[in-house]
């Protein structure tokens, strides 16, 4: 057992509970075996500047009375005598994932500052006059590179809005100072610095983990591979690398969001919540993880819901909101101190985490002005400093507030690491080709119902298209053909949308891609089956049914079916673009479609229509009106010759009296086409415009 002698600078005992020692130099872990203390003392606590160091002390001796000494030197055995088999075990596999991720390429150092920084939003009924609601008041602090900071409060003391406004997730309401590395914040640029993962870690959910992991790089080279290895080996889900995401448990999903974001290696990283719903053992992993990455020289930022007082001592840092104000801002061991000298005492054996929230609930009665009085008056890191009266002391004092000592430390190794490529080349692209393989079966029951849908009309409405006898019911089987492409193409892409915000306002937010790539990927993926679905449909039901038997008409009456079946999915994502409820957008879909069949001029033709209605049958942008006249056109119209009749004098024998009864006979097919091409493109457009309305207004 190797002993050594280290020169203790100072420590400093308060009248009841634990004792905080600071030493001059950097050591690794050690247990103290035996300590000479001046006073009854129960939680002993030491740490030094250097790597953290927990020391387990074993033997406390008190032998006078005193609050306030100096220590010269103190002996100290190597680590592992002491501790037991759980705290080897975590000790062990803290090692190992800071050795892994170790190899992992640090980022760029960025110090998070902000001075009175309030935040309030208009609130009320829709109808009457919104109030201001306050909801942060006057907040200052630093989160530095290097430290792992949390955000705790009790519920409703804006931990949230906090974060959200520190990554710039919100700016309406915001008053006050952010500044990033000393430079006025900008807000692009910190934004792709930086990564928020949310409390409801939004993941795709058809994805498996390593997709999850892999996406983002077109390449999927050998590094790459080996980086999520060792990413997933830490964080313990190799063993649900091929398990979709939709599989994993709340644990696993957690650690997955924190990986995927680290992943793309941000050096400031916003967890809204990490821990929440997970075991403690979960916790663990996900906090020793996030210290990890703090260790790395990342600035990590996360709200945190009353931790272990095990999970709580992790924490470099913690900064505690109470009713939008800050009660405390320092280093953990301080806050018993800081406490204490309000006259606020943790009891022994107690978590001071849980401690301070009964504090700021008002156990303990109304504390909070004088908490946010006593920050303001820099008693949190300078109140303990007071303890440590005296000129030798206060030349030391900067090497026993390693807070600030971290950021140009961290600063200076990091700062050197250029910020080359944050943002990965456009994932979305990809993403979206995996997720449609991955639905490869619902993409199957597309063509196969269009198979069957097309059997069944062929069926029905079998070699009826050159019967003169038979023109309504033709006309019902085009018109039900319009209205089966409009159906299945607008239904599944009004999910699209309201089923993928979350996970689309998490990565566009956090700079994965443009809204641009995202939908562009989306529209390119989509577009095939949509194109093909019709085609199938078409091959069929256009035979069986005995339509003119005319390559350039079958081609055209394809046509116009891939057109509407393109436009009705451009309809469905405006609809899932413009409906915040999955509800709305489900019931105003067909409720839109079916009006649009109204004027289709099907069931009603135009002259029959009442005049100041009319402008619905051209200006309705989503009337399947074009794709009902192209399609009767193509198949009736371009001279077609007259059609069988088994009675003499047949009134429907000629295609341009059946046009006539529809009111279609100067239709033209041509312009039938580039109205639905327009609309197509319009509705493409108008979606962008909604969703980027949407993403921005999150802000
Ligand atoms: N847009 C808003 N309009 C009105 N009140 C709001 C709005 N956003 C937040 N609040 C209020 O601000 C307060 C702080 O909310 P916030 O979500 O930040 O709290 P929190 O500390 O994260 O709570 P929890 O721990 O329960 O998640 C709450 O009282 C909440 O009702």
């Amino acid at each position: 057992m190797a002993r050594k002698c280290l020169k203790i600078v100072t420590f400093c005992i308060p009248p009841v509970g634990s004792i905080c020692i600071r030493t001059t130099q950097e050591i690794p872990r050690l247990d103290v075996t035996h300590l000479e203390v001046t006073q009854q003392a129960k939680n002993v606590d030491v740490t030094n500047l250097g790597e953290t160091t927990h020391m387990d002390i074993t033997h406390v001796e008190v032998t006078q009375e005193t609050t306030h000494v100096d220590i010269t030197h103190v002996e100290v055995t190597q680590v592992t005598t002491v501790m037991d088999a759980t705290h080897q075990n975590e000790d062990k596999l803290f090692k190992v994932e800071r050795q892994r991720l170790s190899q992992l390429h640090r980022r760029l150092a960025v110090d998070v500052e902000f001075t009175d920084l309030s935040y309030s939003v208009l609130e009320g009924p829709y109808c009457k006059k919104k109030s201001h609601k306050t909801i942060l008041k006057c907040l200052s602090g630093k989160f530095c590179s290097g430290e792992l900071t949390g955000i705790m409060g009790p519920s409703g003391a804006g931990k949230s809005s906090f974060m959200n406004i520190l990554a710039g997730m919100r700016e309406t309401g915001m008053e006050g100072e952010i500044l990033i590395n000393g430079q006025q914040r900008n807000l692009r640029t910190f934004r792709k610095k930086s990564s928020y993962i949310t409390q409801d870690d939004s993941l795709f959910p058809n994805l498996t983990v390593l997709e999850a992991m892999m996406v983002g790089h077109l390449q999927c080279s050998l590094t790459r591979f080996c980086e999520v290895n060792e990413i997933l080996i830490t964080l313990d889900l190799m063993e649900c690398m091929h398990t979709r995401i939709l599989y994993l448990s709340g644990g696993q999903r957690k650690r997955l969001a924190v990986a995927m974001e680290y992943i793309r290696n941000p050096p400031v990283m916003f967890l809204d919540e990490p821990t929440s719903g997970l075991d403690s053992n979960c916790c663990f992993q996900v906090v020793s993880l996030l210290k990890t990455l703090a260790q790395g020289g990342r600035t990590i930022i996360c709200t945190i819901h009353q931790p272990s007082a095990e999970i709580f001592e992790m924490f470099d840092k913690v900064y505690i909101l109470c009713q939008g104000q800050c009660i405390y801002n320092g280093t953990v061991p301080h806050l018993t101190t800081f406490l204490m000298s309000l006259g606020l005492h943790c009891p022994a054996h107690h978590n001071p985490a849980d401690f301070i929230i009964k504090v700021a609930s008002g156990i303990y009665g109304d504390m909070t002005p004088a908490l946010v009085n006593a920050v303001k008056n820099g008693m949190t890191l300078e109140s303990a400093r007071s303890l440590f009266s005296g000129p030798f002391l206060a030349l030391l004092s900067p090497f026993f507030w390693p807070g600030n000592q971290n950021c140009n430390r961290y600063s200076v190794i990091l700062g050197m690491q250029q910020n080359k490529n944050l943002i990965a080349a456009s994932p979305s692209t990809e993403t979206h080709i995996v997720d449609l393989v991955l639905v490869i079966m619902l993409t199957l029951v597309r063509f196969v119902f269009h198979i069957v849908i097309g059997l069944l009309f062929g069926l029905v409405y079998l070699n009826i298209g050159n019967n003169a006898q038979k023109v309504s019911y033709n006309m019902g089987f085009i018109f039900l053909s319009v209205l089966f492409i409009v159906f299945t193409a607008q239904a599944p892409t009004v999910l699209t949308f309201p089923l993928e915000m979350s996970a689309l306002t998490r990565e566009y937010l956090n700079y994965w891609y443009s809204l641009k790539a995202y939908y562009l990927a989306k529209t390119m993926s989509d577009m095939p089956i949509q194109i093909i679905c019709p085609i199938i449909y078409c091959c069929i039901a256009y035979w069986m049914t005995g339509q003119p038997p005319e390559a350039t008409r079958f081609f055209l009456f394809t046509i116009i079916l891939t057109l509407t079946a393109l436009m009705a999915q451009s309809l469905g994502q405006l609809i899932g673009a413009m409906c915040k409820s999955l509800l709305v957008a489900v019931i105003i879909a067909p409720s839109i479609a079916i009006k649009a069949s109204i004027f289709s001029g099907f069931f009603v033709s135009y002259n029959t229509i009442p005049v100041y209605l009319r402008w619905m049958t051209s200006d309705s942008i989503c009337s399947p009106r074009y794709s009902f006249e192209g399609a009767i056109v193509s198949v009736y119209g371009m001279g077609r010759p007259d059609l069988d009749c088994a009675v003499e004098h047949c009134r429907q024998d000629k295609a341009e009296i059946i046009l006539q009864g529809l009111d279609m006979e100067d239709a033209e097919l041509y312009l039938d086409i580039i109205a639905l091409v327009i609309i197509f493109f319009l509705l493409r457009l108008a979606t962008y415009f909604a969703l980027r309305h949407r993403l921005r207004s999150q802000r």
